[in-house]
């Protein structure tokens, strides 16, 4: 480009970008328009024309919704096409698409297969595309351009020199963090783009170091994904796991951003409705909680829960006698097992059968030979005895997960029975606690194998399914409703599936989105799940999850190296096989996008000096400042991060840091810390243990004692690993004790 160029394409961009937003006003003023013009219009007052009224209101409020969300970064991209004979096509990508009056096309949006090229696109593999544009923009303004030629014939050697792709992601990457993590659409990266596109079927595993861009590469994939295929996931959503609800917090905005609604977002705590689990527990309580033999020992404590009769329980009703056999009971048993339910559902067969033959009984005793009238009331005579009921429900008593887990847990004597032979003794003993314990991160998939043991509860069981089958047909009717009013839409109704559309009017209202009622029910089914920090995740909470999402279509983002859990993956294979044999596929990331080269070797440079295997990181750029290695004097940890601090704070003033201590540190040390900051400083730092810090990042980390850190677990150093690797800018290592090997 000569002197002046960089202005002219400047201005010539914003000519662009200006008519975009200027069509983008003039949707949304229809938009508005039509609701207005909706709402103010007489209805039909019969059912189903409220519902076509309800209908089209959540239509043009959504598509509403979603015109508002895009007014930052609009267009961030232009690809100039391959010249094919002597015409040049330019193409607009942005966040979403749009077109003029006559269809034709004015931005392409991101998730569209029209986009891949912009991001696929090297010099080596143009994919079509001659030119690659960045276009940087603030508000509606233009404020750089970027170009990249991919395919440089014709092009004379000062234009070829003067470009580079570059800006746009290093100015992205050495932003000052907000406290929130940021779509990525305009800087995705070609091996990001390829897992984000990657087909939908089956579990796709990526693996990468920290910082490579997993947790958001993996929540752009949900947007794209609910975008390519709405009609099959929109109304079964997609469920994302993220480690702590500070890191749900920190990843929110991204996809709605993104302009996606159906995602829930849940810690691994918060999976089993009702629980939100969070008290601690020892490192080799979770180990065990963890294992695949829970499953087992889950399965004989239910059974232990189905008991024998030693002899004979003599019963008696209004004087008459009757007798409850042990072989009575032992026959009841043996049918109802054999039915294959779950425990409650098992328990009607169980009852029918005691009860059957308590009636023949009964009407020996009072020599009737009864007719089923009869039968039926001599039978509910039994039911109601109290006697009955109590001999009943002591050989089979109905369940709750919630109940039964807490008690089996407080049972030394209930977990011996079902353990014996599948657990060591130590293992037993270690899970003995207290009655009224907390629930655990670790208790959760243990509650979920629990529920699919013992099943509903029948009695609403029954009421349920003749619910069911009536909603069913509800459905298909408001399904075909919903399918006539998008074709009467025309441009509008491709803003939302028939699905979506069949949920708002079928009462559950524009406010009852497919996340909340998926967070409310233990046996939804979604679409995909995303699950982030994988590392941590125990082969028990994978059932849990394969639960989920029956059709194992799943992205699995993790890192072997920060695995922290004693319950966590040392290897994916092994903690895929067993939940989508032959059905997963591994993906490398190789760039680390957050931590600057400065820091990152230090950092795996320890991790190897303790023998954990792990590939030399990638840094995309080398960062401007070396780690600070500050020696403090006993215990003066507060202070020296106090001071660590106010010098992040003149070098990158108004920025965000954190401070990471060992487990169990950080409310001491963060009060202290904290009051002896600026209150204004004081706001923007955040400080966490380890086990907090995971997926988040910061300007400028002070991590606090790393001997003390690698000591904490038995994976100590992994978690060092995370806390070293979470600055964008700078770190620093405050220490009392010698520094570990590699890192000094
Ligand atoms: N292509 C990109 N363009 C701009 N920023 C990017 C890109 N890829 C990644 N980043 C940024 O790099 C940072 C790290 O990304 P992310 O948190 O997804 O990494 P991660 O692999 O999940 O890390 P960790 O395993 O350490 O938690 C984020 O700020 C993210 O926005």
């Amino acid at each position: 480009m000569g002197a002046g160029e960089p202005e002219r394409q400047i201005a010539l961009e914003q000519a662009v970008v200006g008519g975009l937003y200027a069509r983008l006003d003039e949707l949304r003023e229809r938009a508005a328009d039509s609701l207005e013009r909706l709402r103010r219009a007489p209805v039909v007052p019969t059912p189903a024309g409220r519902a076509e009224r309800d209908a089209f209101d959540a239509l043009y409020t959504e598509r509403l919704t979603t015109l508002r969300a895009v007014e930052e970064r609009l267009c961030f991209g232009r690809m100039d096409m391959a010249a094919v004979d002597g015409v040049s096509e330019r193409r607009y990508v942005g966040r979403l698409g749009m077109s003029d009056d006559d269809q034709l096309q004015l931005l392409i949006d991101w998730r569209a297969p029209a986009a891949a090229a912009f991001y696929q696109a090297t010099a080596a593999a143009p994919n079509g595309v001659a030119r690659r544009r960045q276009i940087a923009t603030r508000g509606r303004s233009v404020t750089g351009v970027d170009d990249e030629i991919l395919d440089d014939s014709g092009l004379d050697d000062d234009t070829r020199q003067s470009v580079t792709g570059e800006g746009a992601l290093m100015s992205a990457l050495t932003a000052r963090r907000t406290g929130q993590m940021r779509d990525i659409v305009a800087t995705l990266q070609a091996e990001q783009d390829a897992i984000v596109r990657a087909p939908m079927s089956g579990v796709l595993v990526v693996q990468g170091g920290p910082g490579t861009g997993k947790t958001v590469v993996a929540l752009h994939r949900a947007a794209y994904l609910l975008y390519t295929y709405r009609e099959r996931i929109a109304r079964s959503g997609v469920l994302v796991v993220g480690p702590s609800p500070v890191f749900l917090r920190y990843i929110e905005q991204v996809l709605p951003s993104l302009g996606e609604t159906g995602v829930l977002l849940s810690t691994p705590g918060q999976l089993f409705p009702g629980v939100d689990a969070s008290g601690p527990e020892r490192p080799e309580v979770v180990a065990v909680k963890g294992d695949l033999r829970m499953a087992r020992v889950l399965r004989n404590a239910v059974r232990d829960r189905q008991l024998a009769l030693d002899a004979p329980v003599k019963l008696s009703l209004d004087g008459d006698g009757l007798t409850l056999s042990p072989r009575l009971v032992a026959d009841a048993r043996g049918r109802a097992r054999q039915t294959g339910r779950p425990h409650n559902e098992a328990r009607t067969t169980f009852v029918r059968h005691v009860l059957d033959d308590l009636t023949r009984q009964l009407a020996r005793a009072r020599r009737i030979d009864p007719d089923e009238e009869t039968r039926l009331e001599l039978q509910a005579e039994l039911r109601e005895s109290v006697d009955v009921r109590r001999e009943i429900n002591l050989r089979w008593m109905p369940l709750s997960a919630t109940g039964f887990l807490a008690t089996l847990l407080s049972s030394p004597t209930r977990l011996r029975a079902a353990a014996a032979g599948v657990l060591k003794p130590a293992e037993i003993d270690a899970l003995v606690r207290p009655p009224g314990s907390p629930w655990t991160l670790a208790d959760v998939p243990l509650l979920d194998e629990v529920a699919e043991l013992i099943g509903a509860d029948v009695t609403s069981s029954v009421r349920d399914a003749r619910a069911a089958a009536a909603a069913a047909a509800e459905r298909q009717e408001a399904l075909e409703h919903a399918r006539r009013v998008l074709e009467s839409a025309g441009e509008a109704g491709s803003m939302i599936s028939a699905e979506q559309l069949a949920d708002r009017f079928a009462g559950s209202g524009p406010t009852m989105t497919v996340a909340e009622r998926a967070r409310d029910d233990r046996t939804w089914t979604f679409g995909h799940v995303v699950l982030d920090e994988a590392q941590e995740a125990s082969p028990m909470l994978w059932r849990l999850l394969a639960r989920r999402v029956p059709s194992r279509s799943m992205t699995v983002v993790g890192d072997l190296a920060q695995t922290g859990s004693a319950a966590g993956a040392s290897s994916w294979e092994e903690m895929l096989d067993g939940v989508a044999r032959d059905r997963w596929e591994l993906r490398e990331l190789s760039v680390n996008y957050r931590t600057p080269g400065l820091i990152i070797r230090p950092a795996t440079e320890m991790l190897r000096a303790a023998g954990v295997p792990v590939r030399p990181a990638r840094a995309a750029r080398e960062g401007e400042w070396a780690p600070v290695l500050v020696a403090v004097p006993d215990a003066g940890y507060a202070q020296a991060a106090a001071h660590a601090l106010r010098d992040d704070d003149a070098l990158l003033p108004g920025g965000r840091f954190a401070v990471v201590t060992p487990r169990g540190l950080d409310g001491s040390l963060g009060a202290e810390v904290l009051a002896q900051l600026a209150p204004e400083l004081a706001e923007r730092v955040s400080v966490l243990d380890v086990d907090a810090a995971k997926g988040l990042e910061y300007d400028t980390v002070v991590v606090v004692e790393p001997a003390a850190i690698v000591e904490g677990s038995a994976r100590g150093v992994n978690d060092l690993y995370v806390a070293l690797t979470r600055p964008t800018q700078r770190l620093t290592v405050l220490h009392a004790r010698p520094l570990p090997p590699g890192l000094a």
